[in-house]
């Protein structure tokens, strides 16, 4: 006799993200494939069009099907983000009243700051997300391409008595992702068939967030917490340098999560919701979460790149047309961030 389907498979699990969209997904456990690709991207360096396209048709491929990829070669000093892991150990050490100094609540509307342990719950799972983040925005002063190096941050910082050194370690490793990220936007340009030089002007004062994140080893059941939970990213892509320790989990198409396993010296590089919006869902902005049951602490560094926030986010010319219309609300930047910090900041999801 065979059996009805109810009473082979589980139910779909569903979640509904920030972004409104409605997820779902086959089971809650993961999975190990070799789905995320790892791109060489020192070609982009190259005084050849032709290497630089090379790359760029790798990143349009890998940016259309799973929305994930990481980068090797990408030219950033593993160093420099050593220091910086070390400075957000030293920073999330500290006693939980200093933290509070720089809670994100003091700075309403704005996704900077001190976010604290088991504070969201992005996905309504039984516990809250196991972690703990600090954020901090775009400094001119720190950006060597900057056109007005004295235009003001909106981050809060802990006072160098709390401790010393820590807002230079940060900007000492976000700069030289600022230049990295400015590189690859133009490899996007190249990869969307369009003037490599297409983005230039929407990222001279550019939405370039960072944050530390802490996630320790979770012992509760998957099925009843996350480190962080399922959601997508806002701006165009992210950068997210991982230490040793896996955790990140990445949504298939097929509704398998997938282990975005650390590689050595790589950054997993995900495409975030403005440029899936621009690119008419040519671009999929990948639903992704961290899960960490390795029994160890996980340390990460995610960086947010995203367009001026004075600049609307029109659709890319390559990918609308007859038949293809754009599918989203035209807005600009500043709008949309705006209503997805509001959104993170609810802290439901
Ligand atoms: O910790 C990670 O690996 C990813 C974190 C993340 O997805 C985020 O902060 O948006
Ligand atoms: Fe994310």
């Amino acid at each position: 006799m065979s059996q009805t389907a109810t009473e082979t498979a589980p139910p779909p699990n569903t979640v509904t993200l920030q972004n409104g969209q409605t997820i779902t997904f086959n089971s809650n456990t993961s999975i190990s494939t070799d789905e995320i690709p790892i791109i060489d991207v020192a070609g982009i360096y190259s005084s050849e069009l032709c290497d630089r396209v090379a790359v760029a048709e790798q990143v349009r491929e890998a940016a259309h099907r799973i929305g994930f990829f990481y980068v090797v070669n990408h030219g950033v000093d593993p160093a420099v983000a050593d220091t910086a892991f070390e400075y957000a150990k030293r920073f999330f050490d500290l006693p939980e009243e200093r933290k509070m100094e720089v809670y994100t609540g003091k700075v309403p509307g704005e996704y900077v700051g001190y976010h604290p342990m088991e504070h969201y719950n992005r996905n309504g799972w039984k516990r809250k997300d196991l972690s703990e983040a600090f954020n901090w925005a775009y400094s001119a002063s720190h950006d060597p391409e900057a056109t007005d190096p004295s235009a003001p941050s909106i981050s809060i910082w802990p006072s160098d008595s709390v401790l010393p050194g820590f807002k230079d370690a940060m900007y000492a490793y976000h700069t030289p992702l600022l230049q990295f990220a400015r590189r690859l936007t133009r490899t996007f340009a190249l990869a969307l068939h369009l003037p490599e030089d297409a983005f230039d002007a929407y990222i001279q004062q550019p939405e370039a967030g960072m944050r530390i994140l802490h996630y320790p080893a979770q012992t509760a059941s998957v099925d009843e917490q996350n480190g962080i939970g399922a959601h997508t990213d806002f701006e165009c892509f992210t950068m997210v340098t991982q230490d040793g320790v896996s955790g990140l989990e990445v949504l298939s198409k097929e509704g398998h999560w997938v282990k975005a396993k650390p590689v050595p010296a790589s950054f997993v590089v995900n495409i975030a919701d403005c440029f899936m919006r621009q690119t008419n869902d040519f671009f999929v902005s990948t639903v992704h979460r961290v899960v960490n049951r390795s029994g160890r602490e996980r340390y990460s560094a995610p960086f947010f790149w995203g367009f001026d926030r004075r600049m609307v986010l029109e659709p890319v010319e390559t990918c609308v047309g007859e038949g293809n219309p754009m599918k989203y609300p035209v807005m600009t930047a500043g709008e949309y961030y705006a209503f997805r910090a509001r959104k993170a900041k609810e802290g439901k999801y």
